[in-house]
């Protein structure tokens, strides 16, 4: 994919997430992309992101949904209001809650596929519902409920 992920128009200032800032060189930099109304990211687990030899680790997974789920939220968020990505002032969301259902061991080895859907969106929140596949096993889902970053949040 050649175009900018949601995560690349995240201000410097709030690039520095584990999950998803472009500033964190030890994060996961997650990207994610609109694909039609759902959005999509991918990612390819390293050696130290085992749970037991041959799987993923779980809180991995979980982290994926989170930063997959708060940067779509900030997507749709700029789509419902009419205006592009990146344009002042920024849209960023947290999340306030995260929650998570392994179905099956999610191999290492994979890229894993991550889809979300754009369950509810509100001016100071928005829902996704998120799906992690390897090939063609789900592997995980989860709920992302995002809300407006607090103004005590930011630096
Ligand atoms: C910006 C780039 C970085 C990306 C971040 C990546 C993801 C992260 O790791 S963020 C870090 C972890 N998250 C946090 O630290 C957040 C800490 N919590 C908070 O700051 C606040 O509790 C916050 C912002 C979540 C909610 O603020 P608050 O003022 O209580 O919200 P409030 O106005 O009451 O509620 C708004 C809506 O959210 C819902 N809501 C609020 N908290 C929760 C919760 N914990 N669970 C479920 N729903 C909730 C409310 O029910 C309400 O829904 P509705 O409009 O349908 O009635």
């Amino acid at each position: 994919m050649s175009e900018k992920a949601f995560q690349d128009y995240y201000p410097a200032d709030l690039s520095h997430c584990y999950g998803c800032g472009n500033n964190n060189a030890h994060g996961h930099q997650i990207k994610s992309f609109w694909d039609g109304e759902e959005t999509v990211a991918e990612f390819n687990p390293l050696p130290e992101h085992t749970a037991i030899p041959g799987f993923v680790y779980g809180g991995l997974i979980a982290s994926l949904i989170d930063c997959h789920g708060t940067g779509s939220a900030s997507a749709a968020a700029y789509k419902a209001a009419g205006r592009e990505l990146g344009s002042e002032p920024a849209l960023r969301f947290v999340t306030a809650n995260l929650n998570v259902d392994f179905l099956a061991p999610t191999p290492m080895g994979q890229t894993l596929k991550l889809r979300g859907t754009i369950t509810e969106c509100k001016e100071k929140k928005v829902v996704v519902d998120i799906t992690v596949s390897a090939g063609e096993t789900v592997c995980a889902k989860g709920r992302v409920i995002a809300v407006k970053m607090p103004a005590s949040m930011a630096s």
